[in-house]
């Protein structure tokens, strides 16, 4: 029976969290594409920490065999860093393999010419998980927002900064309990420093900008400030009059030049990203025709990213794979 291969380059919280969304919705994802979707191959690192294998599944540490295994036309990428993963998806675009990348330090620093290798190759390329984790802020922006204008972004971008501040406002925990929570729940990187440091905010928010304003401001003149310094003294004394310290990434196009910003601020319980708690992310849009809109949800942890992968999967196979005569056009039933 034919089927529709995919390959995992990466099998930690992201990878196992496809894998699982990839197995546990076999019968829905066969309706989308017609064919059964099966996982061929992952890639790893470490081959010695990998006990429990799929059976079918292929572990590797050799990029050249996926890359060389003409059966594999969507390729997953959710390891760390610009490298390798940059030459890893441009190798694979190149070869004709879709991509789905969740990796938003390699995504931030190549995404505009993987975009570009992609169109003239015509291959999809994926990128939803590398922002806002389960929150379909990048589709909304490419596919539902057309005609309006957005002229300004206030947003929580890292889960892992926003459950740090909720946990030690609620629970009184400190810095680096609450840092150690976020880690072991997956949503923190095995290097948290980006994390607490501002940089995972400020690589999202460029994300964002290239594809709302199609340019950047100059990113040498923004301050980037994180949460490290946050003292539970400053959470209590502004929790004590009503106020809820966030990390905001902010975007504005003001009279042509566009402004940027990264910081912990002290809101008001009127303002949008007030509520927002836990590992909960939010992006909240000035538009010119639907006015305010703020989507938010799980912004980090192993299902939300995978849902945001698959769902792109998905959108490669309705707009790519169907016209390519991989997968059927007919709905399978
Ligand atoms: N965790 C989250 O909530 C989110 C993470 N992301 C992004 O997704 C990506 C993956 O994150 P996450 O799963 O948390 O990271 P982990 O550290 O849990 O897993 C990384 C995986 O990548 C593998 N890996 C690293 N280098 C290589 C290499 N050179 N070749 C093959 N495999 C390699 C590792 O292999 P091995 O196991 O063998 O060491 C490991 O399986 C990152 O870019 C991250 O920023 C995006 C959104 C949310
Ligand atoms: N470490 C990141 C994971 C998702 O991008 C975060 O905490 O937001």
């Amino acid at each position: 029976m034919k089927k529709l291969s995919v390959a995992i380059l990466g099998f930690g919280t992201v990878g196992q969290g496809v894998r699982d969304v990839l197995c546990n919705h076999q019968d829905r994802l066969k309706e989308i594409a017609g064919i059964p979707v099966e996982i061929s191959t992952i890639l790893i690192k470490h081959p010695e920490k990998h006990h429990t294998k799929a059976p079918h599944v292929r572990f590797t540490t050799d990029f050249q065999s996926v890359l060389d295994d003409p059966a594999i036309d969507v390729v997953f990428e959710a390891i760390v860093g610009k490298e390798p993963a940059y030459s890893y998806l441009r190798q694979c675009i190149i070869a004709g393999k879709h991509v789905i990348t969740a990796n938003k330090e390699m995504f931030q620093a190549h995404g505009q010419e993987l975009k570009q290798l992609a169109a003239e190759y015509d291959v999809g390329i994926g990128f939803d998980a590398t922002t806002a984790g389960g929150i379909p802020i990048i589709q909304t922006i490419q596919h539902l927002l057309q005609v309006n204008k957005i002229n300004r972004v206030q947003a929580i971008l890292n889960g892992t900064s926003n459950y740090i501040l909720t946990d030690m406002r609620e629970n009184g925990s400190t810095f680096d309990d609450a840092l150690l929570k976020a880690q072991s729940l997956g949503y923190a990187e095995s290097d948290p420093t980006n994390d607490i440091e501002g940089y995972d905010a400020l690589y999202k928010l460029k994300i964002l900008c290239e594809l709302i304003f199609d340019e950047q401001p100059v990113w040498e003149h923004v301050k980037c400030v994180g949460i490290s310094q946050i003292s539970a003294k400053a959470i209590k004394q502004e929790a004590a009059s009503g106020n809820r310290i966030k990390h905001i990434a902010e975007i504005a196009l003001t009279e042509g030049a566009i402004t940027a910003n990264i910081a912990p601020k002290s809101v008001s319980a009127e303002h949008p990203l007030y509520a927002i708690e836990g590992v909960n992310n939010a992006i909240h849009m000035k538009t010119d025709i639907i006015g305010d809109l703020t989507l938010s949800g799980p912004g980090a942890g192993a299902f939300p990213t995978a849902s945001a992968m698959v769902e792109d999967f998905c959108h490669i196979v309705n707009k790519h794979m169907k016209a390519e005569g991989k997968v059927t056009t007919i709905a399978y039933s």
